[in-house]
């Protein structure tokens, strides 16, 4: 009888792309057989919801609630989840054992009236519900129309079609993960449109007790993904994620030295701060605690109060 490792997963295109993902480079890793996994598709809040912004709704836990419960019960092995979906905190009993390696972390701009954010006409519109990059459009371009858009990613390339907006702006890393790269027309860099904390990295959530699945881990765990991550999520625990202050954050990895960049902004783009920290890469969770002290420091504490 064939070990079955249950692999929980939201159903969306992309969740299913990363459950299938992780489960190739353990097939891989191990020699198992594609047999020897269930996948398990699990419906959340955050699913449900597509009536409003994700951070009026309650924020990030929305899209793992169902899921974490389901890894407490035993009723799957582990969850497979974008990083850049999960709450600082984790309930009890929980933790992340292993990070996949990190696809390219930056937005795209997928674009109808024009090919670039730069290039649209005067007060055109731009989908996104992301604080985030509403933020940094209005920062970009304060004339342009930032409408909602929620849903999936299909979900929102259609609206594009539809004509709701000129342009919207996607992880990178979903689009390729779904084989959508093509609709891509313009790459953001970094420093313009800085990621959010995890984006493009999956994450693999296990119960802390399971040492024989968290050994399995071991071997499709990116070490370097691993680093870059304890920074970025230490930086948002450290500036208290559940605040409705925009976060981005990005720490890269290079021959065991990290550089992280981080930057706080206003919903309106008008006022931001920024922080850049170096250091070895085994410091990851301390130079992302430094970064957010420092980058709290240079804004000052009525910069939190402000955005309600
Ligand atoms: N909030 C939804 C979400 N969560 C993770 C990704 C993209 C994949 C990733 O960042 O790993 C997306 C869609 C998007 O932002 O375009």
């Amino acid at each position: 009888m064939q070990t079955i490792l249950r692999i929980g997963t939201r159903g969306s295109p992309l969740a299913l792309a990363q459950a299938y993902e992780t489960q190739a480079r353990l097939m891989a890793a191990h020699g198992m057989p594609a047999e020897a996994f269930e996948i398990a598709v699990i419906s959340t809040s955050g699913d449900r919801i597509q009536d409003r912004p994700l951070s009026e709704a309650g924020g990030k836990g929305l899209f793992t609630k169902e899921i974490e419960e389901a890894l407490l019960a035993g009723r799957i092995d582990i969850a497979v989840h974008s990083s850049k979906d999960m709450p600082t905190q984790l309930p009890d009993g929980l933790e992340l054992s292993a990070f996949l390696p990190r696809e390219d972390a930056r937005d795209a701009f997928v674009g109808k009236a024009a090919k670039t954010i730069a290039g649209l006409p005067q007060g055109a519109k731009v989908g996104s519900s992301s604080l985030r990059r509403q933020a940094l459009i209005r920062r970009m371009r304060p004339d342009l129309d930032v409408v909602m858009f929620r849903g999936n990613v299909q979900t929102r390339l259609r609206k594009l079609d539809e004509g709701v907006a000129a342009g919207t702006i996607l992880a990178y890393a979903g689009l390729k993960r779904l084989g959508l790269e093509h609709v891509v027309t313009d790459l953001i860099p970094l420093d313009v449109f800085p990621p959010a904390p995890g984006q493009g990295a999956i994450c693999i959530e296990t119960r802390i007790d399971d040492r024989d699945v968290e050994k399995m881990l071991v071997a499709v765990h990116d070490v370097a993904t691993g680093q870059a991550l304890a920074c970025e999520r230490a930086f948002l625990a450290a500036l208290d994620g559940s605040c409705r202050t925009p976060i981005a954050g990005y720490a890269a990895i290079e021959a065991g030295k990290l550089s992280f960049a981080g930057l706080i902004i206003s919903p309106d783009g008008t006022q931001s701060h920024t922080v850049e920290l170096q250091g070895p890469a085994q410091d990851a969770a301390r130079i992302g605690g430094e970064a957010a002290r420092t980058v709290r420091a240079r804004a000052g504490e009525k910069f939190f109060d402000g955005w309600l």
